[in-house]
């Protein structure tokens, strides 16, 4: 008989805190839509939990930890070594809610790069090759994630959002790329908001979320 693995699920405080198992929501070879690497393929690894609560959030299935099965990393490693792109990027949910040095570790060994993408609400963990940092009023970063964003990217919901994101920017790093990306249900109204502001203040650039123009994951 064929053997089929269960897995258990467990709430943000009782996953492992050796990284040894993840709660995975879903993982899937695609195309990155969103800033600096935008176009380039990559296999994305969703972990559940969240406790941010942004309430435009694109992914509110993801929040509860406890609907994702704790995965091995071994497993999730070797899916995403099967396939030809060799960059993976972990998002969420929080994925910094969880010990992700074992998991960066064992995709590196593999000569894979790792990319996150966090809002920074907790201490980093892991070892990563690109850093998304994208902000959040409602639970705003350690601050000692600022000094490892390659990227800065703030959703912008309303007007108020520009001067918050020069607050961020005004906290990362010098090297670090500055991204505004309209909120996705506001895409049509705040999009124009972006353009201008980005023609006016030249060291932002816009981001889209292009993998929902394409009507791809
Ligand atoms: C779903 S989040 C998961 C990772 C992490 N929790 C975070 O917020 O960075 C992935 C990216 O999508 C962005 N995002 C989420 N909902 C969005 C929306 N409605 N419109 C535009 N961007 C959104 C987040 O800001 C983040 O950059
Ligand atoms: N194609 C694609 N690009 C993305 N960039 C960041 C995403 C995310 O949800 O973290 C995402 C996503 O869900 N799909
Ligand atoms: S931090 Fe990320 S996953 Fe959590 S609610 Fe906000 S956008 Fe969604
Ligand atoms: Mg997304």
């Amino acid at each position: 008989m064929e053997e089929t693995k269960t897995f258990k699920t467990a709430s943000i405080h009782q996953v492992p805190k050796d990284g040894s198992l993840l709660p995975l929501m879903e993982a899937f070879y695609t195309i990155q839509g969103e800033g600096g690497n935008t176009g380039t393929a990559a296999y994305f690894i969703r972990l559940g939990g969240c406790d941010v609560g942004c309430h435009w959030c694109d992914v509110k299935e993801s929040w509860d930890a406890e609907q994702h099965p704790l995965t091995p990393i071994e497993d999730i490693v070797e899916t995403a070594a099967a396939y030809p792109g060799k960059a993976v990027v972990i998002t969420g949910g929080e994925p910094l809610l969880y010990n992700l040095a074992p998991l960066t570790e064992q995709l590196q060994a593999r000569g894979i790069k790792t990319f996150i993408e966090s809002s920074g609400a907790y201490a980093v963990s892991g070892n990563w090759d690109w850093f998304c940092l994208s902000p959040k009023k409602f639970k705003q970063p350690d601050p000692s994630v600022y000094p490892f964003a390659d990227e800065l990217k703030v959703v912008i919901f309303n007007k108020s959002d520009f001067k918050w994101a020069e607050e961020h920017a005004a906290k990362v790093g010098e090297s670090c790329s500055l991204y505004l990306q309209p909120e996705w249900s506001k895409a049509q109204e705040i999009t124009p908001l972006i353009v201008e502001y980005v023609k006016n203040n030249p060291k932002w650039r816009v981001s889209l979320q292009t993998h929902k123009y394409m009507d791809i994951p």
